[in-house]
């Protein structure tokens, strides 16, 4: 009997758990349906696939959509039609937004204002506070929240939860899904004072230096430890504290950012305001270690930390000027660079971008290209060349620090649920993207 199919992707190398293969893949009902020899099947639709690679969707797990906030910067149609120029599928959301995500109301308002709005899958971040601490368990356990994000370190918005009483309180209401900004806000503090107005940016990786970030993690891990609950934490930047984490395998999870895995500290003479984020961008030595954490398998995911600000914010003099960088449209074509220059193969790509955050935060029906998962594939094009122009970039805020960067690599098409949503520049049909699901 004739097999029928939805769609079928036909004549790529497709990125398997187990590697790649020249081979097909049939969709049916948004998901995965076989992969195999399909010549003899049928399809309402046949995409040719020849000369590209066919990756499961790839995740940006490190988001901040900014709503509610500021629509001017980014909005959540604004920054996931973003992503998926960039070849993304799904995105998980921070909750530092204005007013910050730490209750039910404000996740119940997300998780309904997103519908026709948000063109990827998207899975939703609650912010800790002192405040709602007694609440984050139950929080944790709704089947769209991808996590709970703790500020131990101030950073843009209002959520911080710095001392050891609080975080062991926030850490024994986890079970899986706790995130950490991990830098030490008292060293934070006690050192701001040395710093004025107008001083170069790069006394930004001065002021919130490599003790500041060992601390922060220092303390989280001791914390850990005690209450035996696992922390994953986030955009890890200095030597010191992927050397440290690897004695620590058993009660935390690991990512790194694009950002620290693309620009030293160079970039602030380059950049200025449009080269400062938290953790910093560091020197060469750093950069090297976070490289060498994704090949010994420290790393288990890769984010972009994407974060908008407005371009006024980010030209006011340091330190006075926004934290964050633009990163969710340039994640894949940057990476796919990395990969092209030979500094991780691209089934460890798509490890540390689709089945990495998959395991670390329980996402259901993704993070594997296999029979029974939904049909989300990033298409990717390893022979083209392209430079990232500022003109491609969708947010409303209008930059990006890779501007004139030249990728070898890039997404050529962006598949949710066996729907396409982006091909060759061009975003297709509406925004169909749901709240993604998570494992309690
Ligand atoms: O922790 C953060 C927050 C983010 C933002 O701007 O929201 N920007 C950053 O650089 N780091």
């Amino acid at each position: 009997m004739t097999q029928t199919y939805d769609l079928i992707l036909r004549g790529g190398t497709v990125v398997l758990p187990w590697g790649m293969e020249a081979t097909e893949v049939g969709v049916r009902a948004g998901r995965i349906a076989a992969i195999g020899d399909l010549r003899l099947a049928t399809a309402a639709e046949v995409i040719d696939c020849t000369g590209l690679h066919v990756l499961p969707g790839l995740i940006d797990s490190h988001v901040h959509l900014r709503e509610p906030g500021d629509p001017a910067v980014e909005t959540i149609e604004t920054g996931t039609r973003a992503a998926v120029l960039g070849g993304i599928t799904t995105v998980f959301d921070m909750p530092n937004t204005n007013p910050s995500i730490t209750n039910r109301e404000k996740l119940d308002w997300k998780r309904d204002f997103v519908a026709g709005r948000a063109w990827t899958d998207i899975g939703f971040y609650v912010g800790a506070a002192k405040s709602n601490i007694a609440e984050l368990a139950a929080l944790e356990a709704e089947p769209n929240v991808c996590g709970v994000k703790v500020f131990a370190g101030s950073s843009t918005g209002d959520l911080l939860v710095e001392d050891d009483a609080s975080l062991e309180a926030v850490m024994r209401s986890g079970r899986r899904r706790i995130s950490y900004h991990s830098e030490d806000e008292y060293r934070l503090q006690a050192r701001k004072g040395a710093y004025t107005t107008g001083m170069p940016h790069r006394m930004h990786a001065e002021w919130r230096d490599v003790e500041c970030a060992f601390l922060g993690t220092r303390r989280l891990m001791a914390i850990a430890r005690k209450t035996g609950r696992p922390a994953h934490i986030l955009h890890v930047s200095t030597a010191e504290e992927l050397a440290y984490l690897k004695d620590y395998r058993d009660v935390c999870t690991v990512e790194v950012l694009l950002n620290h895995l693309t620009q030293t500290d160079e970039a602030y003479d380059r950049l200025g305001g449009y080269a400062v984020m938290n953790p910093p961008i560091r020197d060469a030595r750093h950069m090297a270690a976070a490289w060498e954490a994704v090949a010994n398998g420290t790393v288990d995911s890769i984010g972009s930390d994407h974060a908008p600000h407005s371009r006024a914010s980010k030209e006011k003099p340091w330190p006075e000027c926004g934290a964050g960088l633009t990163g969710v449209q340039t994640l894949v074509p940057v990476m796919l660079d990395h990969v092209s220059a030979g500094r991780l193969s691209l089934p460890r790509l798509v490890d540390l971008l689709n089945a990495g955050p998959a395991r670390v935060f329980g996402l259901v029906g993704k993070g594997r290209l296999a029979a029974g998962y939904d049909a989300d594939f990033t298409l990717v094009d390893m022979k083209k060349t392209r430079s990232i122009e500022e003109s491609w970039i969708a947010s409303p805020c209008g930059w990006t620090p890779f501007a004139g960067h030249r990728c070898t690599g890039w997404p050529v098409m962006t598949i949710i649920r066996g729907q396409a949503v982006m091909r060759e520049d061009a975003v297709l049909g509406a925004p169909i993207g749901t709240p993604a699901r998570f494992a309690p």
